[in-house]
């Protein structure tokens, strides 16, 4: 199977500003491809697909992403399980949890969600996963592969999802100039890395923090990702006219006009750079709802992987 499922109406567009790139249709379509693969698995070899996913604490904003997680799962016809831990929960009691799951056959993905409590180190737990099974991605093993073009491994879901957007919107990105704001392990350096691949062959700069004269990187880039974490940062002057902009930024603001009392949104200035752009992401309903899909992609990948079933896309 093949993640870069065909979308219909994954491109929006009204009068006078960008096209808006609807991830919530594109996210649809990979689940649904996903779905068909399941189906498959099962009837012609007898595998169901099966993704761990472990909570530890009570974030109620990772409460939410791992609920979606197992109704997705389960809604493709794989097996999805939530193990829930509280928040004083130890490292070594984490990774013992990690073991049984790297033994069980039945489990073909792992996902352990982040952020951990503080008493937890994050890297520690990633290595605990076993590569074959890190459908997040995040293990150096697959971080490594990911780096040098070797195709067992996985990508990250994020950017894997970033990149199914771009190719649904019909983005060029061979020799374009796509600049990457936010270097973070999960998102910028694996965003690059894919946007570098032979065959996909852009031409990137990765931007951050630190960079001196950012806007004149912004400017100059056909294809503008911004992942740095900070609520419309990416404001309209920093955009060449034209440039497909693509939000990986999800931050939650104040606004006493909604019934919650917050909104959230994204590392651009929404309004004002659809205006400059021609095409864009929104927060929500843009990069987000890709993340599980791809998760769900991934997973369904390792199960093939692990029990040595060619990929039906590939025969
Ligand atoms: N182990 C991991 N932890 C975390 C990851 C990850 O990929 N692996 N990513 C994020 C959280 N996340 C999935 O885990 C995630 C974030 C956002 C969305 C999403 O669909 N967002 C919606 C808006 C949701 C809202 O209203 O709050 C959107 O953008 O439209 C899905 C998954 C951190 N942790």
């Amino acid at each position: 199977m093949r993640a870069e499922a065909s979308a219909t109406d994954a491109v929006v567009q009204d009068e006078g500003s960008a096209r808006l790139i609807d991830g919530a249709a594109v996210a649809r379509g990979v689940r649904a491809r996903v779905a068909e693969e399941v189906a498959r698995l099962k009837a012609e070899h007898g595998l169901t697909p099966g993704l761990s996913v472990v909570l530890v604490g009570d974030d109620p904003a990772s409460a939410v992403y791992v609920r979606n997680k197992e109704k997705q799962s389960v809604e493709a016809g794989m097996r999805g399980e939530t193990i829930r831990m509280p928040a004083t929960t130890t490292q070594e009691e984490l990774l013992a949890v990690v073991d049984r799951l790297n033994a069980d056959e039945r489990v073909h993905g792992i996902l352990v969600q982040m952020p951990l409590p503080k008493q937890i180190e994050p890297a520690a737990v990633i290595r605990g996963i076993r590569p074959d099974k890190d459908v997040d991605a995040f293990h150096p093993a697959n971080v490594g592969k990911l780096l040098i073009g070797e195709r067992d491994g996985f990508a990250p879901c994020t950017p894997a999802g970033v990149m199914v957007l771009l190719e649904e919107a019909g983005v060029p990105l061979k020799g374009a100039e796509v600049v990457v704001v936010g270097r973070s392990n999960i998102v910028g350096k694996p965003m690059a890395a894919l946007l570098m691949q032979p065959g996909v062959d852009a031409t990137v700069t990765v931007c951050h923090s630190r960079t001196r004269d950012l806007a004149a990187h912004t400017r100059r880039a056909d294809v503008l990702i911004a992942a740095i974490g900070r609520g419309r940062f990416v404001t309209a002057d920093m955009v060449k006219p034209g440039a497909v902009v693509i939000d990986v930024g999800m931050n939650r603001i104040d606004d006493p006009t909604t019934k919650t009392g917050t909104r959230l949104v994204g590392d651009v200035d929404f309004d004002a750079v659809r205006s400059v752009a021609s095409a864009i992401t929104p927060v929500p309903g843009g990069v987000g709802p890709m993340t599980i899909a791809m998760l769900l992609a991934n997973t369904v990948r390792a199960a093939r992987q692990l029990a040595g079933v060619a990929d039906a896309g590939a025969r």
